[in-house]
């Protein structure tokens, strides 16, 4: 059986290879995801001509999904074009079911096609199954015109297309993601997604260099395979967003991938996206907290080697680890009243004058500001409440967590002094909602973030340091690997000495799991 992860894709054959299915195992190919290929129809067509199409019979649609339900299960699912009701009612149940029974969960993603280049026809599907499918499904991904005919209203603008969305989620569609290519009132290429809870707007410079086929195809398997790949929703949709970007470039750019005399271009392999030019700038919402007011400024670090940075939670240890050299350390108190914190907050900024130790409170801003401290350090749930531009008035510098590709797409736009990248591997200091990154991912996010400081956190000790250090990351933040030690001085001093090559005190080791083997836990999601 294949390494890769497995999704299928349901749809029609495109003979010339330009969209359909053919389109979508190619990209499945070159995000190395193994595509399983079900068949809806033939449609005999050049790139630029559609001579006939056949649909293919429920039996024969069956005997696919049969040959493959047992020994190559989905991770998940891309529908495409559907040629006929019976057809949809077919993949409604069988969506259903799949996704009832099988033990891992199945993403289904339905590209919905109003008229394709291989011949399926969304209005020649009846209302009954396609609201079936909208609800069945977990993301319907059509583009303004096809929204317009789902949802029955007529969108020529923002606020309409977000109308729009929401008749779907109202009818059942757990997410709808509209794609931009055709909003012709849009100066930058939008694209919109709408949950039952939330909602993410993606953009990216609009590009008119002329005709590519097969976009959407391109677009919505890729989702499904980074769903697939074990991305959470967010982070498939940016990646999918950057990835189609990316072959835009590169096939729109190239004499090679013209296909027809109409110079219609079709889709050179690209990979995944790494580079940052590729993605797109994300916002939580119209109205993102963190863009609600003018752009504003954080001060660069001082020194940007940082690297073990401490997170403390109390001053006890502050004085032992600058005096160790510590070039960064957070003081994040979680418990006390918010006069102990004041106080300690106000020691600590003492304690750290006239050193070169660059200190940054976690979450307390206002008390940050009061006291005059180095830093700030937000999470993404502290976003939505700082007043970031007193932060940025009074002078600090600010270091944000992030998570994924989505977080982070979303908050370079605030140019932080630092983004922290977590968390890496398991931690029991924190509950993270979300599922530990790995080096692997690691090292992308530090490409992504350019020249912006990166901090590396999470489940981070002696035996995991040196990978982590290899993935190019500025520091490398502990809680536990310092705070619990008997030694704290000493511990971040052996933390630095193996991030170095330099020699470790093997007598302040404090367990096993901080012994440095040669088996190093590796990345959690090797790509
Ligand atoms: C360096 C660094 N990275 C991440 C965090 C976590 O911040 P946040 O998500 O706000 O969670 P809390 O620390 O507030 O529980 C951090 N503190 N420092
Ligand atoms: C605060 C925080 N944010 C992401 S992981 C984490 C805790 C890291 O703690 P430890 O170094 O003990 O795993
Ligand atoms: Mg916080």
């Amino acid at each position: 059986m294949s390494e890769e992860p497995v999704a299928w894709v349901i749809g029609g054959i495109d003979t010339s290879g330009g969209a359909g299915i053919t389109r979508d195992a190619i990209t499945l190919a070159d995000i190395s995801v193994h595509a399983c290929v079900l068949t809806t129809q033939v449609a005999n067509q050049s790139h630029s001509t559609m001579r006939s199409a056949s649909a293919l019979s429920i039996e024969t649609l069956n005997a696919q999904w049969q040959a493959l339900e047992i020994e190559l299960p989905p991770k998940a699912i891309k529908i495409g074009a559907i040629a006929n009701t019976a057809q949809a009612l077919f993949l409604c149940e069988h969506v259903t079911k799949i996704k009832q029974y099988k033990s891992t969960s199945c993403f289904v993603v339905w590209d919905p096609v109003l008229v394709s280049s291989s011949g399926g026809v969304l209005s020649e599907l009846s209302q009954q199954s396609v609201d079936a499918l909208i609800a069945a499904v977990d993301i319907v991904t059509p583009n303004v015109k096809e929204l317009s005919q789902l949802s029955g209203w007529p969108v020529h603008c923002e606020k309409s297309l977000l109308a729009a969305a929401k008749v779907l989620i109202a009818r059942g569609a757990k997410a709808v993601y509209v794609k931009g290519g055709h909003a012709h009132w849009q100066s930058t290429a939008i694209d919109t997604f709408v949950s039952t809870h939330a909602v993410r707007i993606f953009q990216q410079p609009r590009d008119n260099m002329g005709n590519l086929r097969g976009t959407g195809c391109m677009f919505a398997s890729a989702l499904a395979g980074f769903v697939a790949s074990d991305y959470d929703i967010q982070d498939a949709l940016t990646l999918a967003n950057a990835y189609l970007h990316k072959v835009r470039n590169a096939s729109l750019l190239s004499t090679n991938s013209v296909c027809s005399a109409d110079h219609i271009h079709c889709a050179e392999l690209v990979g995944f996206p790494l580079t940052p030019v590729h993605y797109p700038s994300v916002r939580f919402g119209e109205s993102d907290p963190i863009r609600r007011q003018t752009p504003m400024h954080f001060p660069r670090l001082t020194d940007t080697s940082l690297g073990v940075y401490p997170v403390l939670n109390d001053i006890s240890q502050l004085e032992a680890l600058v005096e160790a050299g510590a070039v960064i350390i957070q003081l994040r108190i979680k418990f006390g009243t918010q006069d102990d914190k004041s106080l300690q907050i106000a020691k600590a900024v003492e304690m750290v004058k006239n050193t070169p130790c660059q200190l940054f409170i976690n979450d307390d801003w206002e008390l940050a500001i009061k006291h005059g401290a180095y830093g700030v350090h937000l999470g993404q749930e502290d976003l939505e409440t700082a007043n970031l531009h007193a932060i940025s008035r009074a002078g600090l510098r600010l270091g944000i967590s992030t998570h994924g590709y989505c977080e982070l797409q979303r908050i370079k736009w605030l140019n932080p002094s630092y983004i922290a990248l977590g968390h890496i591997f398991p931690t029991t200091t924190k509950d993270m909602p979300s599922k530990p990154q790995g080096l692997d991912r690691l090292s992308r996010y530090v490409r992504l973030c350019g020249d912006t400081p990166t901090v590396a956190i999470g489940g981070i000790n002696l035996a995991r340091i040196n990978p982590v250090a290899s993935t190019g990351v500025s520091g490398i933040a502990v809680v536990r690997a310092i705070t619990q030690a008997k030694d704290p001085a000493a511990a971040y001093h052996n933390l630095r000495q193996q991030m170095s090559g330099g020699e470790v005190i093997s007598d302040v080791i404090d367990d096993d799991t901080d012994k440095v083997s040669t088996s190093v836990q590796h990345g959690l999601n090797h790509e």
